[in-house]
């Protein structure tokens, strides 16, 4: 079965947890979307909830599908999220950002009673890190960051998007880099990264994860922390 069923598969057993009356944290990406137009055709359907999303993107997609958007101050907590992942681990610890959001993504995790992590089979790992670490800079600071990691031996590279510099959400860049090879813990490395002014976020997400589900074949596969 394709990557795409399986992002399906794991988005259609995900929107069974959202209840009428909750507020949603609703996630960025590919896999994201199948649950935010499952969470569509439950809404036309009469189900009342309200959503708070982790991107423009996400936003724009929700309210098109008729999805009540608030903010997260009107919100001020959520009963549960549901987002992707790029790399998802044995120990519920995630890699995010490969899409850009991961700021919003990890402000939305942290204010979420539960939260709900969907991916594909591609996406479970033994050990994270072949995909690259995002982290979010202020541009003020993103050469100077470059250097200090280079100096950290992170092999940084800069995000672009064709000949300019990406931006976020937030007008921030992204800078990717390899932990790969790295002997650092990744609880040290989060906090490590978190000391460089500059940093403002990091796509480490090592403890928010409270339930994985991942898209095996036709099977939906439910990981309980
Ligand atoms: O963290 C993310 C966006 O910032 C996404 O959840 C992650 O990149 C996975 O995306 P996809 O579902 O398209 O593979």
């Amino acid at each position: 079965m394709s990557a795409v069923n399986e992002k399906k598969v794991a988005a259609l057993e995900a929107v069974k947890y959202i209840k009428s009356g909750m507020t949603v944290g609703l996630g960025t990406g590919s896999t994201a979307f199948f649950m935010i137009e499952a969470i569509g055709e439950m809404v036309q359907k009469g189900l009342k909830l309200t959503a708070v999303a982790t991107s423009d993107e996400t936003e724009k997609l929700a309210k098109k599908l008729g999805i009540q958007v608030i903010t997260l101050a009107e919100a001020k907590r959520l009963d549960v999220t549901i987002d992707g992942a790029d790399e998802v681990d044995e120990d519920f610890q995630l890699i995010k950002g490969g899409g850009g959001a991961l700021l919003r993504e990890k402000i939305v995790a942290h204010n979420s009673d539960m939260n709900i992590i969907i991916a594909d089979s591609s996406k479970s790992v033994a050990k994270l890190g072949k995909f690259k670490l995002p982290i979010e800079t202020i541009p003020f600071a993103t050469q100077l960051i470059i250097k200090e990691l280079e100096g950290m031996k992170l092999a940084p590279v800069q995000r672009m998007r064709g000949t300019d510099d990406y931006k976020t959400d937030e007008n921030n860049d992204i800078i990717d880099i390899d932990i790969w090879d790295t002997d650092i813990k990744l609880t040290d490395l989060e906090q490590l990264l978190k000391t460089i002014p500059g940093i403002v976020e990091t796509g480490l997400f090592l403890t928010t994860t409270d339930l994985v589900i991942i898209g095996k074949g036709e099977e939906a596969v439910i990981k309980k922390r």
